[in-house]
């Protein structure tokens, strides 16, 4: 296994400080890759390690806040799925689903008990394509991105853009945009440093190639937010990326938001409203948006933007299994995997035949497609060792 380099001893991602990660971390290998899942204070944390280079990829971290403490119980399930136990305190015993297939690590988190409560978070992983959102000015965009990045602050970042208009009154440069003179934003499109760049309402906007690696280079998913010009060039650049386009409900209520946002002159809001139309038309039948969303009612536009892009919250929301478990994992315990079956070895040796310590998952309802994989999946907790183990294998 490879050193870590340094950037990830040292690095602070996200104000999480990766050198916390405990002692105690479970390592599985699958192919020639070894996942090692640790826990910090307030995350855990899977490092990859490709064993034909020794290199470590660099780290994904789970954004949510498993309860630190002993280690996990790890097995692979099959190539790309690592599944994974792990002993909380009192009813917050929970497996997690672990999708590993490269450049993806998902996390799907299922709390043992009662009930089975199942969610599926992407992990962060710098490899995650891009999201590129474009609409008509006034449409919902910069809501909706706002709503995304506040909801998961560690997951996305934006591209900050450049541009030669002026700053609005809450604008704030470096934050919403790079506001710029024109003679140097164009020096710098010639030099090369735009990723993209276009002419909209009379204003020069571009994506610097700095912009979207700042976000990267955090570990973060790119947004981008762009005219429909911007995102053909992106479609015709090497980077990939997601393209969704948002439309109006209608141009009356596209002119009343424009309005009542109340940050453009009369002159402007003509010309966007003119330049609208294009959009609308150009953003419908291009060709270059892989989805087009209604932003009509904006909670349910803001659940399927999420839905594209694979945050579309409780897989099984929450399923009630028949019979009540009631497991409480003891910190030794053991997994394995027989016949699509998970099974959880929570006893020692004389009180194994006991029919609560051997607890068996059937999770042959999988189902694969990456990198939503993890969506689809249903979790049955069959039976005790005494008749569950027995019968099914
Ligand atoms: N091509 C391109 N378009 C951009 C960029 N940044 C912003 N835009 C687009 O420029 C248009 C005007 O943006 P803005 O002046 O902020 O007005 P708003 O859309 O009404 O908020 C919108 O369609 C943005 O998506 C960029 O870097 N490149
Ligand atoms: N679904 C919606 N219903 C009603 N108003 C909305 C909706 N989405 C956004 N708005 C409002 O419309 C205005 C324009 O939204 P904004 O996000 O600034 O658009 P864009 O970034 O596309 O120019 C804002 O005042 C915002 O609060």
């Amino acid at each position: 296994m490879g050193e870590a380099p340094a950037f990830y001893a040292d690095n602070l991602q996200n104000g999480f400080d990766i050198k916390t990660i405990k002692a105690c971390e479970t390592s599985i290998s699958i192919q020639d890759k070894t996942y090692v899942i640790g826990s910090s204070d307030d995350a855990f944390v899977v490092r990859i390690c490709d064993q034909t280079t020794g290199n470590w990829i660099i780290p994904t971290i789970h954004g949510t806040k498993p309860k630190p403490g002993k280690g996990y119980s790890a097995v692979a399930l099959n190539e790309d799925r690592i599944v994974m136990v792990k002993k909380g305190s009192s009813s917050d015993d929970c497996i997690w689903f672990l999708e590993v297939a490269t450049p993806y690590v998902k996390a799907q988190k299922h709390i043992l008990g009662n009930e089975v409560v199942a969610w599926s978070k992407g992990v962060r992983g710098n490899a995650e394509v891009p999201i590129v959102i474009s609409g008509p000015s006034g449409v919902g965009k910069g809501t909706l991105i706002s709503k995304l990045m506040e909801e998961f602050p560690s997951m996305f970042g934006f591209s900050v853009s450049h541009t030669t208009r002026a700053p609005r009154a809450m604008e704030q440069d470096g934050v919403h945009y790079h506001f710029t003179e024109r003679a140097v934003m164009e020096k710098d499109i010639k030099d090369g440093k735009f990723l993209e760049f276009a002419s909209v309402h009379g204003n020069l906007y571009g994506t610097s190639i700095e912009a979207v690696e700042v976000v990267s280079d955090s570990g973060k998913r790119c947004i981008l937010d762009i005219d429909v010009q911007g995102a053909r060039s992106v479609r015709a650049s090497p980077l990939d990326a997601v393209f969704v386009f948002i439309c109006p409900p209608s141009m009356d209520e596209l002119e009343h938001r424009l309005r009542a946002r109340g940050t453009e002159s009369e002159e402007q809001i003509l010309k966007r409203l003119r330049n609208a139309k294009t959009e609308i038309e150009q953003g419908q039948s291009s060709g270059i948006f892989d989805h087009i969303l209604s932003n009509d009612n904006l909670e349910e536009c803001y659940q399927s933007l999420k839905k594209i892009i694979g945050l579309d919250g409780p897989v099984v929301a929450t399923q009630k299994i028949e019979a009540p478990l009631g497991i409480d994992l003891p910190e030794e315990h053991s997994v394995s995997v027989m016949d699509k079956k998970i099974i959880i070895n929570s006893g020692t040796a004389e009180v194994e035949k006991a029919s609560k310590n051997l607890i068996v998952l059937d999770v042959s309802s999988l189902k694969g497609g990456a990198p939503g994989r993890t969506r689809g999946l249903e979790l049955h907790a069959i039976d005790s060792f005494s008749d569950g183990l027995a019968s099914g294998c």
